[in-house]
């Protein structure tokens, strides 16, 4: 198969929009070079410092002039319109004409900045078309750097390309899930209402569709051979070779037998297979003769019902579910697949929001357990210390959570979760030795299969993140940035123990800071909104909140620094003493972004 046969289209650009004071005779000739010569700066900025998800960097397409009013205005939308620009962002050092010059597309995010000299009052138009902007109904961030600039310094201050390129990845974020799909294979897990899809949320808000197979879809491509058998074969070996069997933890007389368990091995493999081309298609297929198959259902993001119909009959999707979420497979190194384990979209929806913003793969648990000091300390005897001295969740879950979970990546020395095109053949066969595949707990999944059991490496900062949705309100997002914790190992096996040792685990500790649901780490649990996070490495929390804000889904719980926040400069006229009622009440007044 091709290694990737998901990116078939252009990805989309961000457009670079220079404007000018248009008086020609003095004022706009004096300003012509600057002005472009700052666009020509931030695109640079952007293609050295972000990249798409398939690693190359991302391209800004810059208007062919200045804009000095409505004309050239409406020449450049022709120009991004054409080139496929998804994200736009304004430029200029200079008083230009507001309604006259601004972006008036209302689904692509935008950002201006507004240069800070005294020479040309870049500031002045900068507020000006930001009232605008508030006026329309067209939010738009506004960046205003913090120290004065000379005309002629071309370069930009350190303030202006941090908050250039939070916007840029958020906006690229949204800008990439536009026009993609939600797959859900199966239906409804158990009851999680988490995989009862509501198609409204990702039309009007992530301007995705919804694409549904039921999983009797799998049953027929294993049965009729709907998949690449060399590949196949090429899977089963390097599988055999990479992924060692666990002990089985379940009680003797319903262990499976050996030939089952090799069965079910050649069953998973199979259905990863099946489930990676149900999501993006694979050309392979129309070669042997499956050209309906061979399209795919054009997915960012899947979810797999398992539970329990299928997982009462046949193996379960823990397999395919860890390998696809991992950035790394038989083909080699490529970018994670995301699938959501029980369907569950929302979760889904988080880790798609962590991984278009770091190209990183996710980690999907279920967030199972709030370990208070004292009851560590009553069971285990060991005294929590140091970023665990104020207890610790246990995240764990049968299943997605990628194989770079495991903290095995390294970068000076540290453990780390890398985009693919940074990690190593050593980085991926560390994860893979970290990982064992122990049989299914039979009590659970009647039909065996194999869990991923691997324990992450303590001392990476990480942000879990959850998309909720409320009826009457709409959808929210809460946020917990923390850091990933070691604890001795026989304390970890006590723990692990009384919870399933097969799966992966993740020991948590969110950041504090003393107020509302991070008054202390029980709070953090007790305010959790469903029974899965998706956990994604570094602090993420800043660009998660952008994100939020373009997409009109206000954050509900977070423990980001205030100076870190970056959301359309309109937020601020819902007031700007309790900026988290004034999220909600921003999302609330300008509605989904693709409604
Ligand atoms: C095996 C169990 O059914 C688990 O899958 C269950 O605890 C969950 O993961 C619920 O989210
Ligand atoms: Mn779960």
């Amino acid at each position: 198969m091709t290694k990737d046969a998901r990116w078939k289209q252009d990805f989309p650009k961000i457009g670079i929009r220079p404007t000018i004071d248009g008086r020609r005779k003095g004022v706009r000739e004096s300003l012509e070079d600057m002005t472009m010569n700052l666009a020509k700066a931030v695109s640079s900025l952007l293609s050295e410092n972000l990249r798409y998800p398939d690693g190359s960097p991302v391209e800004c397409v810059i208007a062919d002039t200045c804009i000095g009013g409505v004309a050239e205005a409406a020449a450049c939308a022709d120009k991004f319109a054409k080139a496929g620009v998804g994200v736009s962002i304004t430029v200029t050092p200079c008083w230009c004409y507001g309604t006259e010059t601004m972006d008036m597309d209302p689904a692509v995010p935008k950002a201006i900045w507004g240069f800070n000299g005294t020479e040309r009052p870049g500031a002045v138009y900068l507020a000006a078309v930001l009232s605008a902007h508030a006026q329309k109904g067209l939010p738009a961030f506004g960046i205003y750097g913090r120290d004065v600039q000379d005309l002629n310094d071309p370069s930009i201050p350190e303030d202006v390309q941090e908050k250039l390129l939070r916007f840029a990845r958020a906006g690229m974020a949204a800008a990439l899930m536009k026009g993609k799909s939600y797959l859900a294979i199966g239906s409804v897990s158990m009851g999680i209402a988490g995989s009862m899809i509501d198609p409204d949320f990702f039309q009007e808000y992530l301007g995705m569709r919804n694409e549904y197979v039921d999983m009797s879809e799998i049953t027929r491509r294993v049965e009729e051979e709907i998949y690449d058998p060399e590949e196949y074969k090429l899977a089963l070996a390097w599988v055999k070779e990479n992924c060692k069997e666990g002990p089985d933890n379940n009680p003797a007389h319903i262990q499976t037998s050996r030939e089952k368990k090799d069965k079910d091995w050649e069953m998973v493999v199979k259905m990863t297979q099946i489930v990676r081309d149900l999501m993006v298609g694979n050309p392979r297929l129309a070669e042997l003769g499956f050209a309906e198959e061979a399209m795919g259902h054009h997915a960012i993001v899947s979810g797999f019902q398992g539970q329990r119909q299928w997982t009462d009959h046949f193996p379960n999707g823990d397999f395919h579910e860890a390998i696809l979420n991992s950035s790394f497979d038989w083909n080699g190194i490529r970018a994670p697949y995301l699938v959501a384990t029980e369907n569950d979209s929302l979760n889904g929806v988080s880790m798609l929001f962590g991984n278009l913003l770091t190209h990183t793969a996710q980690i999907f648990a279920d967030v199972r357990t709030y370990w208070s000091p004292d009851a560590v300390k009553r069971v285990t005897g060991h005294e929590l210390t140091g970023i665990a001295q104020n207890g610790l969740l246990h995240l764990i879950n049968s299943g997605p959570a990628a194989l770079d979970g495991t903290g095995e990546q390294m970068r000076d020395g540290e453990p780390v979760l890398k985009p693919f095109w940074e990690i190593t053949e050593e980085d991926k066969n560390n994860c893979l030795k970290a990982t064992s595949w122990r049989p299914a707990a039979v009590e659970y999944f009647r039909g065996g299969g194999f869990s991923s059991d691997f324990l992450t490496r303590g001392g990476m900062p990480v942000t879990m993140s959850r998309l909720n949705l409320v009826k009457g309100l709409g959808p929210v997002l809460q946020i917990a940035e923390g850091y990933t914790v070691d604890l001795p190992e026989e304390v970890h096996d006590k723990l692990d123990q009384r919870t399933d040792p097969t799966w992966p685990t993740t020991w948590f500790a969110p950041n504090l800071t003393g107020e509302g649901a991070f008054k202390d780490v029980y709070s953090v649990m007790d305010n959790w909104g469903a029974n899965h996070g998706a956990i994604c490495y570094g602090h993420i929390g800043a660009d998660l909140i952008t994100l939020a804000s373009i997409l009109r889904i206000p954050v509900s719980m977070h423990n980001v620094n205030a100076d870190q926040i970056f959301r359309p400069r309109a937020w601020g006229m819902f007031g700007t003493n309790d900026p988290e009622g004034a999220d909600y009440r921003a999302c609330q007044n300008f509605g989904p972004l693709y409604k």
